[in-house]
């Protein structure tokens, strides 16, 4: 949330975020920078009950070094930098908190794995505001003239051990759209997704969350495994579809995410 909206900011403590961004970069017009700062800083000295992140203004504007002095000595837990298009950038920065690079300009796309294998980069995030303005591509509900540019944030991440984040939902008055939208960057491979209000955290959280069914199909999955392995097998099908090892390790790594509701155990 924008680092000049207090109220926002205060709210964003209840509302079941995985993690929360203070931005001081693109939401902050240039005569509230300063102001933004403060409020960031300050908010930054109460305790949260996630991570903080601040997005701070990019290498080479009037207000970098500043923000990121702010949010470092004011005990931040990770910085956001946005419009990073090479790896140097990062490096140079010499960071002691985990940095999340976002990649929304040509440049970047085309330099995100190098990024990426950049160290104490944690994550990648995409931004498609920036990125459609440079690619000059038209709205489209699909995302289809940007899904290359998505997937190589995606693979760029996965190459290198980090978490790659999909982008935001601008219509805020669309609960529709932005479940879709989070079906798909979960199909892409995105790791979750980057919100801009309330209304939109919940969606979110059940499009990349573990549900009662997913940990259902997993455990059933790992039956047929079980059995087939006891059988001196290495293949097996399970609902008439082939599964293997890794498909095993996934439903593995569901039932390891899964948070049943009311405590029992694997469904
Ligand atoms: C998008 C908004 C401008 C909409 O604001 P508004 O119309 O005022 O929303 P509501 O009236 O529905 O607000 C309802 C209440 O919720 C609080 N609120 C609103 N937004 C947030 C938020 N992000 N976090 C916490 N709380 C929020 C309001 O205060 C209302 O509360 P109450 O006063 O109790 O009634 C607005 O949502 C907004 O400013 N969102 C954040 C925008 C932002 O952060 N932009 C930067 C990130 S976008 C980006 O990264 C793009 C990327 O770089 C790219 O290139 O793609
Ligand atoms: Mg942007």
């Amino acid at each position: 949330m924008p680092g000049d909206k207090p109220r926002a900011i205060e709210k964003a403590r209840t509302l079941g975020a995985d993690a929360v961004i203070l931005d001081l970069e693109d939401a902050v017009a240039p005569e509230h920078k300063a102001a933004a700062r403060e409020n960031v800083q300050e908010a930054l000295r109460s305790p949260w009950p996630v991570p903080v992140l601040v997005r701070v203004n990019g290498v080479g504007t009037p207000w970098e070094h500043e923000d990121r002095e702010a949010a470092l000595l004011a005990g931040v837990d990770g910085l956001v930098l946005p419009k990073v298009e090479d790896a140097q950038t990062v490096t140079e920065l010499h960071l002691r908190v985990p940095l999340w690079a976002m990649i929304e300009t040509p440049l970047g796309v085309l330099a995100a794995p190098r990024i990426a294998a950049a160290p104490g980069v944690a994550g990648l995030i995409a931004g498609a505001n920036d990125l459609a303005r440079a690619l000059r591509t038209r709205p489209d509900p699909e995302r289809g003239p940007l899904l290359h540019a998505l997937s190589a944030v995606v693979l760029a991440a996965r190459a290198y051990g980090r978490v790659p984040l999909d982008a935001v939902y601008n219509d805020v008055r669309d609960p529709g759209g932005f479940a879709r939208e989070c079906a798909q960057g979960r199909a892409l491979g995105f790791a979750g997704k980057t919100v801009i209000h309330p209304g939109q955290v919940g969606a979110a959280n059940a499009a990349y969350g573990v549900s009662e069914e997913d940990a259902r199909e997993a455990s059933a999955l790992l039956a047929a495994w079980d059995e087939a392995r006891a059988q001196g097998r290495s293949v097996a099908t399970f609902r008439g579809a082939l599964i293997e090892t890794m498909h095993a390790l996934e439903a593995r790594e569901t039932l390891a995410a899964w948070t049943p509701a009311d405590g029992r155990g694997a469904p």
